[in-house]
């Protein structure tokens, strides 16, 4: 049977028509020896809209979200994200010290593992503070100040700010984290399985946290998720991958109520 084209289908929602992407992806390619972990795939992110990828363990998700947080450099393809200084430039063409600028600025990003994203023994505040020295502030109470209201932000305990992470629960371990992330209010933020391994209960408070943010903040945002709960929630959009390439993209209803790729079928039904 002749799969439809994802041009066939509406692709944005009708608020997002007339603008500009933030960040354009073309033919994104990334090889780990043999395996091919990413292949030709394209995106496009609008301002303040969130758009998920699903599909099956090894599919190549995680890798695309480290290449667009400048942490894994890209065989192939171009990155571009339109904010001020670097409208022009292919990222992934730039030296490590302007990915490294651009990074800290623009991108925010929530591991899975906390402990990819955090100094598990330095204080919670600590943690966030970093980020804001690496963006060269240097007072003390401003970096107090400003760590406290980005964790107040992701609603992480005020009493709990001096306690490291190795202390705290997933759930807190994860609210630090997006506090790190968004405290310097970046452009885009990158969410790799945020609730995947935490308590039902907990996952649900962590969800109501970005339901949240997206509302006030309307952060530009890429969610990694197994859960179609959590993807049907936050997500504008959906892209569908398979064996490092996008198999089906298009409105998050229509890829969950109505998929056309055979793969997304399988993949929906079984998370019936
Ligand atoms: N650093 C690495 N070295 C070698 N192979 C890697 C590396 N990182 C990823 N891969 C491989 O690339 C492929 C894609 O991995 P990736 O982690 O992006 O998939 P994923 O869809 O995020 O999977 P999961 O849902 O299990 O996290 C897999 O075959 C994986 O084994």
């Amino acid at each position: 049977m002749p799969q439809p084209q994802p041009h066939q289908r509406r692709l944005l929602p009708p608020r997002l028509v007339r603008q500009a992407p933030l960040l354009e992806l073309r033919g994104l390619s990334k090889r780990y020896g043999r395996i091919v972990a990413v292949q030709g795939v394209n995106l496009e992110l609008y301002p303040g809209e969130t758009v998920g990828i699903v599909g099956e363990s090894g599919s190549g998700k995680s890798t695309v979200l480290r290449m667009l947080n400048l942490e894994e450099a890209a065989d192939a393809g171009t990155y571009h994200l339109a904010v001020p200084g670097f409208t022009e430039q292919n990222l992934f063409a730039l030296d490590r010290f302007h990915q490294r600028q651009l990074r800290i600025q623009q991108i925010g990003i929530v591991y899975q593992q906390p402990h990819m994203g955090l100094r598990m023994q330095a204080t919670s505040g600590g943690n966030v503070a970093e980020r804001l020295i690496m963006a060269g502030e240097r007072r003390f109470a401003t970096l107090r100040r400003a760590a406290s209201d980005a964790l107040a932000s992701s609603e992480f305990p005020a009493d709990r700010i001096d306690d490291p992470p190795a202390v705290l629960s997933g759930g807190m371990q994860q609210r630090v984290q997006l506090a790190k992330a968004i405290a310097l209010r970046p452009a885009l933020l990158l969410l790799d399985e945020p609730t995947t391994g935490l308590d039902v209960s907990i996952q649900a408070l962590v969800l109501d946290t970005l339901l949240r943010l997206r509302r006030e903040r309307q952060i530009t945002t890429l969610i990694v998720s197994h859960d179609l709960g959590v993807i049907r929630t936050l997500a504008d959009r959906v892209l569908v991958m398979r064996h490092g390439a996008v198999v089906e993209c298009g409105l998050t209803d229509q890829i969950l109520d109505d998929p056309q790729h055979p793969y997304t079928q399988q993949l929906v039904s079984a998370r019936l």
